[in-house]
């Protein structure tokens, strides 16, 4: 017996045996087969997981195959490396020969148990079956101490025939029997009484480690694993992101937390280093062309976010309020607190203390009322969103002398544009209307009118703050005025309403420039007025 037979079979009764079949169960159900140098490099990544057992091939099954298995058994060291076999002669020598050069192997072989496998597909009886089986085992056993036997389509196996072929397999010399749920089709209840009655009535069940292959049909594919290890089975197959056959296999980080997380029920323990988890999910998406849908356990894009206020307000309070695991533990940095009109003031007030802002320098209840108009249109605010609404706020001053107050575009191919614009100026308010070679030029020649301050736009300049449909618009605008320069700056979700405001920025400019200007020939000192990120350019 090689050690790591005996690590396995010494195995403490709290240990629960990882055994990944990404590479195999998960390989087999991609759309593109991997190439040898994907398969290895994901090889890599799940021996940094610490998994117990690695299966990373069918070796028959095509040349590639072939020597996928035996570069990763070449040179993948940690886990042990497992391939699979049909009860077929060629399938076993195939499978030892390709996993030669492993520190650690295991032999992998199944023949399905039952009746409707058995008549349909194998169309053999039960006791062919054994046959084959036990041949196959014995065989496998010539060539590696670690054989493993599957009843495929175990959960749909009568108990009687499943204990008469576990009996034989036990005895032919496998090491591991495993009992697969193939089709997706059982329920933790059932399972948990499958494994029971196997470890009750099979005379030598004790030679064995028993082990789970669930699969996902039916959404069940960790509970019933789970079940059935706290039913006395000691290994669970699995899959990282839980890909697989259809709807996928039992998912690797899932029971690799469950353990983790739920230790006072369970009282078990894996080697897995569930820092590296987050990481391998990333790897196995894009090197599989399998995303992971947002809201997947442990590794979804969402499983760390916060999106509601009640509940950013909580774990902002205390992680635990809302937090099972910490988002460390699986190899993320921190939580994300998304904010949309869902969000309230206490995230509103962290987001603006991490930017760097004070609470004198806004008024809450203001701000969140202003965020939450901005939450409305857009759905999603960003940071430079928030650094947007104060930026705007500390351009709208109630000193500022020209304030907008209504704009209203309209645009139709190949006919002019035409805007209305009101502005306040101190305690009155003037609307005017224009049209122009686009909404932007109306615009402006409706403030013009406004102001009879018609301005020389010498630069016009318009980018997107963020990204996608969610972006803000910012524009930046030079204007000429008795041979000064003024740069003005305006943002907002829609562009002619950011280039309205960043006209209108440097008329207050202008404006504030008159007043010094005046107050310098009256010898009288301006009161101060703060204009943040908007340069003035002599
Ligand atoms: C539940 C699972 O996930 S099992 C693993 C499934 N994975 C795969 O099938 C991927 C690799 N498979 C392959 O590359 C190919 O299917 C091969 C090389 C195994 C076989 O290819 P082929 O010889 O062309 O046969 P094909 O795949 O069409 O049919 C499967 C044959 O194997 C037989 N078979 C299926 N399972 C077993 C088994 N465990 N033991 C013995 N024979 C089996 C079937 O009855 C069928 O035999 P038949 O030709 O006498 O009817
Ligand atoms: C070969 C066995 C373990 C299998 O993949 C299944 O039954 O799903």
């Amino acid at each position: 017996m090689d050690t790591h037979t005996e690590k396995l079979e010494g195995t403490p009764q709290d240990r629960v045996i990882i055994f990944d079949t990404t590479l195999r169960d998960g390989e087999q159900a991609l759309r593109a087969s991997l190439s040898r140098r994907a398969k290895l490099e994901l090889a890599h990544a799940i021996a940094r997981l610490n998994v117990d057992v690695m299966e990373v091939g069918f070796p028959v099954s095509s040349p590639e195959d072939f020597m996928s298995v035996q570069e990763i058994a070449n040179q993948v060291r940690g886990p042990r490396i497992c391939g699979l076999a049909r009860a077929v002669e060629n399938d076993i020598i195939q499978c030892a020969n390709a996993l030669k050069s492993a520190e650690q192997s295991r032999i992998h072989t199944f023949i399905a148990t039952s009746p409707i496998h058995l008549k349909h597909k194998l169309r053999m009886s039960l006791e062919q079956a054994k046959t084959s089986a036990i041949g196959s085992i014995k065989l496998a056993r010539q060539y590696c101490d670690d054989v493993e036997f599957s009843c495929e389509d175990a959960a749909r196996t009568p108990i009687d025939d499943l204990c008469f072929m576990v009996d034989a397999a036990i005895e032919a010399g496998a090491r591991t029997i495993n009992l697969p749920d193939t089709v997706g089709y059982t329920t933790p209840q059932e399972y948990a009484f499958m494994i029971e009655q196997l470890r009750n009535r099979v005379p030598n069940i004790n030679k064995a480690i028993l082990s789970v292959h669930c699969h996902n049909d039916l959404g069940l594919a960790v509970a019933n694993s789970m079940a059935a290890i706290q039913a006395g089975a000691r290994q669970i197959e699995c899959t990282v992101n839980g890909i697989g056959e259809r709807a996928g296999n039992c998912s690797l980080e899932e029971v690799a937390m469950i353990i983790n997380t739920r230790k006072d029920l369970y009282n078990l323990s894996s080697g897995i280093k569930t820092q590296e988890i987050v990481r391998t999910s990333h790897q196995v998406a894009q090197i599989c062309n399998m995303p992971v849908q947002a809201n997947k356990a442990i590794v979804g894009d969402n499983a760390f976010a916060h999106s509601s206020g009640i509940h950013q307000d909580g774990v902002l309070k205390a992680e635990n309020t809302y937090e099972i695991i910490k988002p460390s533990q699986v190899g993320i940095k921190a939580n994300e607190l998304n904010l949309t009109s869902r969000s309230g003031r206490h995230v509103i007030a962290h987001r603006l203390t991490t930017l760097g802002y004070s609470e004198q320098e806004y008024d809450l209840d203001q701000f969140y009322q202003q965020f939450l108009n901005l939450a409305d249109k857009k759905g999603a605010v960003y940071d430079y969103d928030l650094e947007a609404l104060m930026y705007n706020n500390l351009l709208e001053q109630a000193d500022d002398h020209y304030q907008l107050s209504f704009l209203n575009t309209t645009t139709t191919t190949n006919q002019v544009s035409s805007a209305t614009v009101a502005l306040r100026m101190g305690d009155q308010s003037t609307s005017e209307a224009a049209t122009g070679n686009g909404p932007v030029e109306a615009t402006y020649k409706a403030i013009n009118r406004i102001t009879n301050t018609p301005l020389n736009l010498v630069q016009y300049q318009l980018s997107a703050k963020g990204e996608g449909e969610s972006a803000i618009g910012q524009v930046d605008i030079v204007v000429e005025s008795a041979g000064q320069r003024y740069h003005g700056a305006g943002l907002a979700t829609d562009i002619v309403e950011a280039s309205a405001k960043a006209y209108i920025n440097v008329l207050n400019l202008l404006h504030r420039a008159e007043q010094i200007e005046q107050a310098k020939q009256q010898n009288v000192k301006p009161t101060q007025t703060s204009h943040q990120g908007v340069s003035h350019e002599a």
